[in-house]
């Protein structure tokens, strides 16, 4: 079985990296926006044509949710219009495709854990432009799994928390928003989920919601990594409500799982005990 993994330097892709070394009865294909440029669709199309992948795990996307209010038009190309471009691809080459959607499509204005079914509305130009892809896949293949997941962190990039951790490391004073509920969730657990749906070569496709379990907010995230470092009497946390930013977020977030559970009996971790095992495994 061949599998093409794009974006595979961002952190789900390294994180699948890490996690397929054993399928050693795999053949991934690893490609980065260097070797692999998703919006270049005469290259995506030459690519296929050579190496015609029995599935894609897209982990490519534009994820910077703040700059995305400045560049919609470069947001939309690569989380929507190439994944238009890349669907059609995977139809035509009966290729399975894996893509990762995110919580910030819903406006955060329910106060349960969000169903695949519920209504989207995203308030900010990232989520719009994911929520667009997600369409375009829909719209033009079959054979797809629809991730949606929420707050990814790990050990590899840029993301909460290794900012906290660089933060603390520097002693800066953290204030931290209380204003957004939602679920971390390890890039790592997501990236196992994923190689799991793939040796299974699952037949159920559709749309599914990822996370870990429980909720939190970004304070309680913060806290526990300073406390699980021993730093939070060296570092100066404060919880705020408002920290303002340029893109609006959801206030509530959590995803509900029982759909992704029930169909492929995964048993998924809390994010307490998710991020402790992160923070063991680099001591
Ligand atoms: N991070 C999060 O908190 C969440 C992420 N998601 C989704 O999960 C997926 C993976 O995210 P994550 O790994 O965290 O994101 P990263 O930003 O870490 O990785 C994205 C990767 O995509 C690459 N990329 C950007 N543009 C292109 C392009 N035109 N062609 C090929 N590759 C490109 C980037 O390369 P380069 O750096 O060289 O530009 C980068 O390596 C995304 O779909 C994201 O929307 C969903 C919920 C939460
Ligand atoms: C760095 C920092 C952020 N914040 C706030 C800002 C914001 O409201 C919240 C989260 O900050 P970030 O900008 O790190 O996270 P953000 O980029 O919003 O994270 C999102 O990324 C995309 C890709 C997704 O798909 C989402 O699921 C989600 O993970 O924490 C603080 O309160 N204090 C701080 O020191």
């Amino acid at each position: 079985m061949k599998v093409l993994v794009t974006g595979a330097n961002g952190q789900l892709g390294k994180c699948l990296q890490k996690h397929s070394k054993p399928l050693t009865e795999i053949k991934f294909l690893f490609e980065t926006s260097q070797t692999l440029d998703i919006t270049s669709e005469e290259t995506v199309k030459a690519y296929f044509k050579e190496h015609q992948p029995d599935f894609c795990i897209n982990c490519a996307a534009y994820t910077n949710v703040e700059a995305a209010e400045d560049e919609e038009n470069l947001a939309f190309q690569v989380n929507s219009e190439a994944v238009k471009s890349l669907s059609r691809l995977c139809d035509s080459y009966h290729t399975k495709l894996v893509h990762i959607s995110t919580d910030y499509v819903f406006d955060g204005l329910k106060h349960s854990p969000y169903l695949e079914k519920d209504s989207v509305k995203p308030i900010n130009i990232y989520g719009a432009s994911k929520l667009q892809g997600e369409q375009m896949v829909s719209e033009h293949m079959h054979a797809y799994f629809i991730l949606r997941t929420s707050w990814l962190y790990s050990e590899f990039g840029h993301n909460f928390f290794n900012t906290i951790l660089k933060k603390a490391d520097d002693r800066v004073e953290l204030r931290i928003t209380t204003e957004q509920i939602g679920t971390p969730t390890n890039a790592n657990d997501l990236a196992e989920m994923i190689l799991n749906l793939i040796t299974a070569d699952s037949n159920a496709f559709g749309l599914y919601h990822f996370s870990n379990t429980g909720e939190a907010t970004w304070y309680d995230f913060a806290r526990l990594i300073l406390e699980e470092k021993q730093l939070e009497n060296e570092v100066s946390l404060k919880a705020t409500f408002s920290y303002p930013t340029k893109a609006k977020r959801p206030k509530f977030s959590v995803l509900d799982k029982s759909k992704v559970e029930a169909t492929f009996q995964t048993k998924i971790p809390h994010w307490r005990e998710s991020l402790v095992g992160l923070l063991k495994e680099g001591e």
